[in-house]
């Protein structure tokens, strides 16, 4: 989320205007989470940009089946890819930009479509998701109140993935200030 933040200087800002409106200098709480819609929109982004599961659980079907007209039969093992609906253009046109605009709908509320799915989906989906959720949400939140992120002159920051497990970023620095 850092990354993003600190190579889109004007969602930065806008996010601490967001918190500055509702926040000031204390402490954010679950409590906080419906009225900070674009640090929610924040959290969304990231999540369908950076794909932090690259490969999902793999599953194996119980009994042949027939999905959209594709003959799966019993025991085959499946890995459902997420992360290609979630950069899918159909859904998320400009899929490889950082914008979480496209999470606020015309009312100005957040908004999750179903082809957000950074935890998967159906009966196997994330277990920790509801807990998952409130972390990226805290974190995120009290992060961005607290503190504003720019990249240091001279160490530019590639936004390089390491794709492991799960996905991590190459090595890098940038330079924090207080914002209280
Ligand atoms: C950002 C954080 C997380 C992400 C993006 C994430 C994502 C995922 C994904 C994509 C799956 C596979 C779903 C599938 O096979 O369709 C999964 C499974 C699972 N996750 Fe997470 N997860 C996160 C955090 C957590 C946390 C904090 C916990 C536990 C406290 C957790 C527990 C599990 C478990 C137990 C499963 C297996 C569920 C099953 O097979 O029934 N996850 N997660």
């Amino acid at each position: 989320m850092l990354i993003y933040i600190i190579q889109n200087p004007d969602i930065q800002r806008k996010a601490h205007a967001e918190l500055n409106e509702f926040i000031g200098d204390r402490i954010i709480t679950t409590d906080d989470k419906t009225n900070l819609k674009y640090i929610n929109a924040i959290v969304a982004e990231t999540q369908r940009m950076c794909n932090l599961v690259p490969m999902n659980v793999p599953h194996k079907t119980t009994r042949d089946v027939e999905v959209m007209g594709y003959k799966i039969p019993k025991d085959t093992v499946i890995i459902d890819q997420i992360s290609t609906v979630m950069h899918d253009e159909r859904y998320f046109p400009d899929a490889e930009s950082f914008r979480p605009e496209r999470f606020i709908d015309s009312n100005g509320k957040f908004f999750q479509p179903p082809e957000l799915m950074p935890f998967g989906v159906g009966k196997r989906a994330c277990l920790g998701e509801g807990l998952a959720r409130l972390e990226l949400f805290l974190f995120t939140a009290n992060l961005l109140n607290q503190f504003e992120f720019t990249e240091v002159p001279g160490k530019p920051i590639t936004g390089e993935k390491v794709i492991a497990a799960t996905i991590c970023s190459a090595p890098w620095v940038c330079s924090v200030t207080r914002r209280h």
